[in-house]
């Protein structure tokens, strides 16, 4: 399949896991915005909220969705926040194929839990938060999905091989 490939979705969903297993698949680059962010300043996601606070790394982000959107024929996965910002959208939606990965609260919150680079989630009540995130943000993921594949309950391997199904119709 020609094109772009590209993951939304919110933290914990599989979108840097199951992108980069993809893209070993379908013989593409793999990217990831927060990787890249990273690899590029030096500093972890976590260190830059800190010193530059959200919309510090927000600018960042959408400066990397722009660069990485304009690359041909790779697999991109994006920070679940990527959605927030209308333009960010209307890039995402213009570069190729958007795989919406969702999963349930429950299963966002066992994903993340022990994990402390995600920095909206180092708080007394995670899960509260991820309850609020996906209210927020559902509706934005599925208005640039081409696809929305529910990962509930699927190990890796079935959720890829769903997916070369899909884009391969
Ligand atoms: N379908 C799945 N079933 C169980 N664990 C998963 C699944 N997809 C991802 N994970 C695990 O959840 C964690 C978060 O995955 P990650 O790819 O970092 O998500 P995202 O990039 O969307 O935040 C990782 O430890 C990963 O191994
Ligand atoms: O949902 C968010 O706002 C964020 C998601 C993270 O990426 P993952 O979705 O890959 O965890 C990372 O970009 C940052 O911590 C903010
Ligand atoms: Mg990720």
């Amino acid at each position: 399949m020609d094109g772009n490939i590209i993951f939304v979705g919110l933290m914990g969903a599989g979108k840097t896991t199951v992108g980069r297993l993809l893209a070993k698949h379908l013989n593409k680059s793999f990217y990831d915005t927060d990787q890249e962010i990273e690899r590029r300043t030096g500093v972890t996601v976590p260190y830059i909220f800190e010193v530059e606070g959200e919309a510090g790394f927000r600018k960042r982000e959408s400066q990397m969705i722009q660069e990485l959107t304009n690359l041909e024929d790779v697999v991109l996965a994006t920070g679940g926040g990527a959605v927030l910002c209308k333009e960010n959208r209307e890039v995402i939606k213009g570069a190729g194929t958007v795989i919406y990965l969702r999963a349930n609260v429950h299963e966002l919150w066992l994903r993340t839990r022990n994990d402390k680079n995600r920095p909206l989630l180092q708080n007394n009540n995670p899960r509260a938060k991820l309850e609020e995130l996906f209210e927020q943000r559902d509706p934005l993921y599925r208005e640039v999905a081409t696809y929305i594949v529910d990962t509930g309950g699927q190990p890796v391997s079935n959720i890829l091989h769903h997916i070369e199904e899909q884009i391969n119709q």
